[in-house]
């Protein structure tokens, strides 16, 4: 056994699969590219009435591989708790979601640059439902697991009552339904919630300190490298600014993703 153990320890593949010249990004099947992502972000990441997924942060994914020359991307629903996961032991070249780049979340896997600073909402069906002041105190909270909402929630409103849920399709149907009384998550959907059912946004917390990036492996640098650069690339020439006035019409343009001439005129 010693001898065959050795035989097998010994022709564990050192190079990487990115070291090979027909996949420079070390992708699971060269020349695509699997994305992890969920279904019910809108206007982030959805799918729409065809079943295709849609939204900014999958066009501007789409945008960003194809300066890579990768035209063949697949992307599928999971539920945001185990995504990050299933980027990490690849079985998903890239995790596109909406996701915030942390600390905590970096111990996990890498992440491009950000490119998108927005806001995190508590959603609910009227002011009266909940008390903000009172952090919050004694209500029902909605949640998605694994979500900065969460953890934001258990620092901020220890007095509330936490409800997981997979994804927010699930938490909006119970705030519909008065099995919670608030759900917590980003701000355009729930703009986008605000005008298919009517609510009220109850407050806006900034989260510009942990951006959106796209989650890819721990290490696969060829690849989060040509991420960056075409992120770059695509805010430099207003492909950015274009997509982000189509998908969130009205709100405001964050200066540091635009092209750099525009940045300073607004300042
Ligand atoms: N898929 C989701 O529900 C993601 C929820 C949540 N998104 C937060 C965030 O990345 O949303 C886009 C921007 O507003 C970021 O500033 C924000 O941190 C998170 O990363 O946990």
């Amino acid at each position: 056994a010693t001898a065959i153990t050795l035989v097998l320890a010994g022709c564990g593949s050192t190079d990487t699969e990115s070291d090979s010249a027909d996949n420079p990004y070390g992708l699971i099947t060269p020349g695509q590219i699997s994305v992890a992502s969920v279904g019910d972000l809108k206007p982030y990441t959805f799918t729409d009435a065809s079943g295709e997924f849609t939204g900014f942060d999958v066009e501007l994914f789409r945008d960003v591989t194809a300066r890579a020359g990768i035209d063949e991307v697949t992307f599928t629903g999971t539920d945001f708790s185990g995504l990050l996961a299933a980027v990490s032991n690849e079985q998903y070249d890239v995790g596109v979601a909406a996701i915030g780049i942390t600390d905590d979340r970096k111990q996990t896997v890498d992440f491009s640059s950000g490119y998108l600073a927005g806001f995190l909402t508590v959603l609910a069906k009227d002011e009266s439902a909940v008390s903000y002041e009172d952090a919050l105190a004694g209500s029902r909270l909605g949640v998605v697991q694994g979500t900065l909402q969460e953890t934001y929630a258990v620092e901020n409103f220890p007095e509330a009552a936490l409800v997981r849920f997979p994804d927010n399709n699930a938490a909006i149907s119970a705030l519909n339904t008065g099995s919670i009384d608030a759900h917590f998550l980003d701000y355009e959907s729930a703009k986008a919630y605000i005008e298919q059912y009517d609510l009220t946004d109850v407050k806006d917390i900034p989260s510009f300190d942990a951006p959106a990036g796209f989650a890819v492996a721990k290490g696969n640098d060829a690849l989060r490298e040509a991420l960056d650069e075409g992120l770059a690339a695509a805010m430099e020439d207003g492909t950015w600014k274009e997509l982000y006035q189509e998908w969130f019409p009205g709100s405001p343009l964050t200066p540091q993703y635009l092209p750099k001439a525009e940045q300073t005129e607004g300042a």
